[in-house]
């Protein structure tokens, strides 16, 4: 075992950037212009507070808390995360081999018809590493390294700005996986998504109800990530953290709703899902454990906030995930309504 390994995200974060090339870091690191959502997306989860349980006998941490439920999605499923192509062939393509290598969920990004200005990168000229996956299917003659960010003269060649709600029909034609939206943060789209799946699927009986709702996930969306791809697109957009419960709201239980952005903490973990998310995702602290100490380091981070969940749900009475309620977190709205 190393001596002096990092104990929590923020310190994987600064080992990340000892050892990165200024350039790598800055991609990862990094937000939209003014970083403004970037911080938020942190920021808005410290506004949240608390609100424990005490003398619920929570047993000890490991045998109890249900962590599982949480961590199961990561472990055991693969989603593959998926960007329209100009070229609905190459799409096409990557979604087959996904589904032939046994991905279970196609994870459609829906909040970049173009790259959101990452002035970092355009500062450091960029250079995009080719995909391995892309071999074949595509050549991008892109040799300036003088100019700009690499990365955004890519985007802007192959990602399709057209892409809509109609393809979302395409998609489903041609793949058997479940198909998740990335990238929501308000509740007009939830309700767009939630009128298409009911009207397809719906034949008008118990049109409100969990049955009927079910149905018409199974056939249509599987479900929506609240995400604002880690404030890198559209700068002062929403904190997701912030957004989250608009959108939960809006879906009614019709579909899962998983959160992504700012997630530096068991706690926030447990904050989201009092909030109604299903799950959560974590982007950057996955990087700097990686960056800073390979495939352990990636592994000591998911294990390290699965931890702190642990403690959270146990400080906070809670014996399993289903136990974490909307009652366990006071946000700024409701400190405000208290006043009122
Ligand atoms: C270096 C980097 C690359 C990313 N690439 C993609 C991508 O290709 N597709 C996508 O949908 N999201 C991408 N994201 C966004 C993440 O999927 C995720 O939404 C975001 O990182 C969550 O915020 P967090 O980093 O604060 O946890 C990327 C994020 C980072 C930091
Ligand atoms: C446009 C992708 C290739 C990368 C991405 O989504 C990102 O850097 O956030």
């Amino acid at each position: 075992m190393e001596d002096n390994l990092p104990v929590n995200v923020r310190e994987y974060q600064e080992l990340a950037k000892k050892v990165l090339p200024k350039m790598a870091y800055d991609y990862i690191n990094g937000g939209a212009e003014d970083e403004h959502t970037l911080r938020e997306n942190i920021a808005a989860y410290t506004r949240i507070i608390l609100r424990p349980r005490v003398l619920v006998d929570v047993l000890s941490f490991a045998s109890s808390c249900k962590i599982e439920d949480v961590n199961s999605s990561c472990n055991a499923i693969r989603f593959y995360q998926l960007y329209v192509y100009k070229n609905r062939n190459i799409s096409a393509t990557l979604v087959q081999r996904a589904e032939s290598c046994g991905f279970k969920a196609l994870v459609l990004t829906v909040d970049t018809p173009m790259l959101g200005r990452r002035e970092a990168d355009i500062r450091n000229k960029m250079i995009f590493p080719r995909s391995g996956n892309l071999e074949g299917l595509m050549t991008i003659d892109d040799h300036d390294t003088t100019n700009g960010s690499q990365l955004e003269r890519f985007a802007r060649a192959t990602l399709d700005p057209s892409l809509s709600w109609k393809d979302i029909e395409w998609l489903k034609s041609i793949t058997s996986m479940p198909i998740f939206l990335k990238g929501i943060v308000t509740a007009e789209d939830e309700l767009y998504i939630k009128k298409t799946v009911m009207k397809q699927e719906l034949t008008g009986e118990n049109e409100n109800g969990w049955h009927a709702a079910r149905r018409a996930v199974e056939a249509g969306v599987a479900g929506v990530i609240v995400s604002n791809h880690g404030a890198r697109q559209l700068d002062y957009a929403p904190a997701t953290i912030a957004a989250l419960e608009e959108v939960v709201r809006a879906v009614a239980g019709a579909l899962p709703v998983l959160v992504d952005g700012g997630i530096r903490r068991g706690t926030d973990v447990f904050k989201a899902l009092a909030l109604g998310a299903r799950a959560v995702m974590v982007g950057r602290p996955v990087f700097f454990g990686l960056a800073a100490r390979g495939e352990a380091g990636a592994r000591h981070v998911i294990e390290m906030l699965n931890g702190e969940l642990e403690v959270a749900m146990a400080l906070c009475g809670c014996r399993s995930v289903g136990e974490i309620t909307r009652s366990h977190v006071m946000t700024e709205g409701d400190r405000i309504r208290s006043l009122l």
